[in-house]
């Protein structure tokens, strides 16, 4: 446990839902303790949980960049601008220089992150898309280093996103796919946990029942997929009797286009991020 242990300290300016998975992440693989974490929020009330479990807390974003030798940015893309502003307006600039920051935040491109943060001295970027499932150890997280950033940057990044998880690095030009599939993705599987939920319920299974055996499931077949790295149609195929009872579910969710569903939500999540991406800083 001890020689994985960073002794740094991190910063995340906007403790919300991503935030607080990749620092439970870092926690609870023995990489951080909650007193090495420093969390800022819009408002005093949100940062709660966060206080309860340790870690320092501020509205002032200043505060995180001072204190902090990591930071990551972890807001609302529209709300980065103000964010920054309230950060150069509070923080100290000798306190604050040389130091690494780690945005999460979709559709803001690397060569806008590097002009917002121009200001502050020596600051080095690393792009990072993660998802939640950091929170229990499965995240799957890709990253995308800044023209500043140093080989101990990617190593550090590395260690944090692969203890919890997989990460690789992407060409820039794949982060907003890798968002979509990625960042986006475990929204989708829980609305298919549910839906095979929901039709458990129908035939009979109690509800509780219902969502863990349909979460169990797409566990098992993703474990399936990762494990015997065979094609996701032999996996199926093995599925799949001839003139047995899946054949007949699958002909009722092709006839549903479940594929095609989910191909257009991912080019959706690109079209918004797009949308997104076109202020420029
Ligand atoms: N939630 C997810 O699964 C993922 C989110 N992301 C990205 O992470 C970013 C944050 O997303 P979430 O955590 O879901 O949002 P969230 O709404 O849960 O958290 C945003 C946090 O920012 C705080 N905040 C608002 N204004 C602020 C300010 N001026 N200064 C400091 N903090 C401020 C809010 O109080 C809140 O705690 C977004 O840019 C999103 O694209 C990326 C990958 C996955
Ligand atoms: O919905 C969003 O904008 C963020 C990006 C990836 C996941 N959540």
């Amino acid at each position: 446990m001890t020689e994985k242990r960073l002794t740094c300290t991190f910063g995340f300016i906007g403790g919300g839902n991503i935030a607080k998975a990749i620092c439970q992440g870092m926690v609870h693989k023995g990489l951080i303790e909650y007193s090495q974490v420093y969390a800022s929020a819009a408002h005093r009330n949100t940062l709660e949980e966060w206080e309860s479990l340790g870690a320092h807390v501020t509205t002032v974003n200043g505060v995180i960049v001072n204190e902090a030798d990591i930071i990551f940015l972890s807001v609302k893309p529209h709300i980065l601008p103000e964010a920054i502003a309230q950060m150069l307006q509070t923080y100290n600039p000798s306190k604050a220089a040389h130091k690494l920051f780690i945005s999460v935040i979709t559709a803001i491109t690397l060569e806008s992150l590097e002009n917002i943060l121009v200001d502050v001295e020596g600051a080095r970027v690393i792009r990072v898309m993660p998802n939640t499932p950091l929170l229990v150890g499965e995240g799957c997280s890709v990253y995308c280093p800044g023209q500043h950033a140093t080989e101990n940057d990617i190593r550090l990044v590395k260690k944090i996103f692969k203890m919890s998880g997989i990460c690789e690095m992407v060409p820039e030009s794949l982060m907003v796919a890798a968002g979509a599939l990625i960042g986006s993705g475990p929204a989708f599987i829980y609305i298919i946990i549910e839906a095979l939920s929901d039709g458990g319920v129908k035939l009979g299974i109690p509800r509780q029942t219902a969502t863990t055996f349909a979460a169990q499931t797409v566990l098992g077949a993703a474990k399936m997929v990762l494990d015997t790295n065979r094609h996701t149609g032999v996996l199926k195929e093995e599925v799949t009797s001839p003139g047995g009872t899946t054949i007949s579910g699958i002909h009722a969710l092709e006839r549903g286009g479940i594929r095609a569903a989910l191909m257009d939500a991912l080019e959706a999540c690109v079209k918004r991020s797009d949308e997104i991406a076109i202020k420029k800083y």
